[in-house]
């Protein structure tokens, strides 16, 4: 069995009393597409935190990179330093520059100079232009290169922002619920470029919704989180079968409880 590229073990996370996150383990694996779903609440947003440095565990392990003999403990490391390692994520609302293209919002986001002017007016390598065209593809942007963002309509913005994510080249990438306010049709497009994605990055994305949850999980691994830790792992169809899930969650509507 390989080494996991995130280990996160015994993990607590307590506010003002109450326990956000509690004795956690989760194991994800190199080129892993995972889906976390559970009911609002369940701790979801805050284990993202934990991971990327903008909370600080009580206790545990949380420990990024494949090989053991040089992995991160990223409990000792700032957002900025875990970010710097590879690990990108998106939050549910897109964050673009609006008064930018789509094409300036890549340059933007790649790694090197930071800083708007340093980054527009740096000399890109043929290397990187072919990358860069290559990303707008993928997110299927190519013939709105040219638009500013802000024109972009919601699933687009979206998928601007996960090429940009992806032009800072991440191992690993964090998606908070991409298909909230998409269509069907954006919704199953996004499916497919998160499926595109996996092998090459490890992905964690937590989502409500079910039928794309089974369009991404396929034959992986679904972990449902509730009352902050892992009531279940397995396959789609396990977890969907699987009374104690159907009993906090599933049986409770698209969007879980409230
Ligand atoms: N910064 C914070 N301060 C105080 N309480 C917090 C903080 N962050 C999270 N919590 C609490 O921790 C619990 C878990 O919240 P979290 O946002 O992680 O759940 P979630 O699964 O992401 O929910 P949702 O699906 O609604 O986004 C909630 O009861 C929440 O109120």
């Amino acid at each position: 069995m390989p080494h996991p590229i995130l280990t996160v073990e015994d993990v607590s996370k307590t506010y003002d009393g109450f326990k956000a996150i509690s004795n956690l383990n989760f194991y994800l694996y190199d080129g892993e597409l995972r889906t976390v779903i559970g009911p609002n609440g369940a701790g979801k947003s805050t284990f993202f935190d934990l991971i990327t440095g903008r909370a600080q565990p009580d206790k545990g392990k949380i420990e990024f990179g494949a090989d053991p003999a040089s992995h991160h403990d990223l409990t000792r490391l700032n957002e900025y330093e875990i970010n710097r390692l590879g690990i990108s994520r998106k939050f549910q609302t897109p964050s673009v520059y609006t008064e930018h293209t789509v094409w300036d919002n890549l340059v933007l986001s790649m790694k090197g100079p930071r800083g708007v002017f340093a980054s527009l007016f740096k000399r890109m390598t043929s290397t990187e232009h072919d990358r860069l065209d290559e990303l707008l593809k993928l997110v299927r942007l190519d013939a709105k290169r040219d638009w500013k963002a802000g024109l972009l309509a919601h699933g687009e913005k979206q998928w601007l922002e996960i090429g940009m994510l992806l032009a800072q080249e991440p191992k690993l990438l964090l998606v908070d619920e991409p298909a909230a306010g998409m269509t069907d049709e954006e919704t199953h497009r996004t499916g497919e470029l998160l499926i595109s994605l996996s092998g090459k990055h490890s992905i964690i994305v937590v989502e409500h919704d079910m039928a794309f949850v089974k369009q991404i999980a396929r034959d992986g691994n679904v972990t449902v989180l509730h009352q902050g830790t892992v009531l279940c792992e397995g396959k789609f169809d396990e977890v969907q079968s699987n009374q104690k899930v159907r009993e906090v969650y599933l049986g409770r509507g698209k969007h879980g409880t409230r």
